[in-house]
């Protein structure tokens, strides 16, 4: 089954304290920040505090995720410490074009053999966070086959777009449209970016509100209250899973008929509308709403 990413927590690579207790807060995804939540003092200790920390916490429960930077800075130095620690997505900021991926999946796959690590087995995901980088999204998209999704990061992306960050996201429209066009064209995730206000748990919910209903898999946070709140939203509602189980056994039975399309309560159900069905009962079984066994 494909692994949910409702929430991929930024960690700051420099923070003992927060790299220890980040397994405690069930995001889905872990990331680790070694690139604009560390200043230039900090990058070789950040490193190296957080290539012990994947070695030595228990991080079972989450996808660990570095956020490297760039390669025409120390990116390098990063992609070895962080593959030989086992971190299981390497985190490209910044990517303007598909050479930029192919240029990290080489890094990859050179310490991969260096240290006699299967190659492939480092997965990689790509921030978008200029103009280039969004008109070029269909490309990098599908620039690497380590690639398991692509996020928008909005903080530069408003900053190269000479605008700023408003309450209803207009500003951002047509950048997360491209985006999960070009994921979901690529077959991989797609999750939306940061909000910087902790305190405006409003204006939070409303953007994810928003986000899940363009169709991202979900948002990057920053801070471990937002987690809870990103749950709830995509937490399907009783009435959903019901609806989602009945189609389900629903096609069960028709397919044991030798049937793939079917009426249930006067409604057609094929192919998406199963496919939809399945995604609500992944998303109510994360949200422990139902247990594994019950369908
Ligand atoms: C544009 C960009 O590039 S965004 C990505 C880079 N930015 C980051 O990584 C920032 C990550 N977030 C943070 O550093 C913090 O959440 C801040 C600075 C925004 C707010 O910090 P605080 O005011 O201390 O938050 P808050 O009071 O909610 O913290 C509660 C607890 O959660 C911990 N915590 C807060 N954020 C995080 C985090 N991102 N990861 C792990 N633990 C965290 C705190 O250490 C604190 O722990 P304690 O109770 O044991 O002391
Ligand atoms: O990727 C993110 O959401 C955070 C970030 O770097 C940005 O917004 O510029
Ligand atoms: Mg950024």
């Amino acid at each position: 089954m494909e692994r949910l990413r409702r929430t991929m927590m930024f960690v700051p690579g420099a923070n003992a304290a927060m790299l220890r207790d980040a397994p405690l807060y069930g995001a889905d995804s872990i990331m680790f920040d070694l690139e604009d939540a560390v200043s230039l003092k900090e990058k070789d200790s950040a490193r190296t505090l957080v290539h012990f920390a994947l070695r030595t916490f228990d991080y079972s429960q989450s996808e660990t995720v570095v956020r490297i930077n760039t390669l025409d800075t120390v990116g390098k130095l990063d992609i070895e410490a962080m593959v030989l620690a086992g971190a299981n997505v390497i985190r490209l900021p910044k990517t303007e074009t598909a050479q930029d991926i192919v240029d990290v999946d080489e890094a990859i796959t050179e310490v991969e053999m260096k240290y006699g690590i299967e190659v492939g087995t480092t997965k990689m995901m790509a921030a978008i966070e200029s103009a280039e980088g969004v008109l070029n999204a269909r490309e990098i998209a599908k620039a690497s086959p380590r690639l398991i999704g692509i996020a928008l990061g909005a903080e530069d992306y408003v900053t190269n777009m000479k605008t700023k960050r408003f309450a209803d996201g207009q500003e951002l429209f047509f950048a997360r449209s491209y985006i999960l066009h070009s994921a979901r064209a690529a077959g991989i995730a797609a999750i939306d970016t940061v909000y910087s206000d902790v305190e405006n748990v409003g204006g939070f919910a409303r953007e994810v509100e928003l986000i899940k209903q363009l169709g991202f898999d979900g948002k990057s946070v920053i801070n471990p209250r937002q987690i809870p709140i990103v749950n709830h939203i995509y937490a399907p509602t009783e009435q959903e899973i019901q609806n989602a189980k009945e189609v389900i056994w629903a096609i069960r039975e028709a397919e044991e008929k030798g049937s793939g399309v079917i009426s249930l309560k006067g409604k057609m159900v094929d192919k998406p509308i199963v496919e939809r069905a399945e995604r609500v009962i992944a998303l109510a079984k994360a949200a422990k709403l139902i247990s594994e066994e019950e369908i």
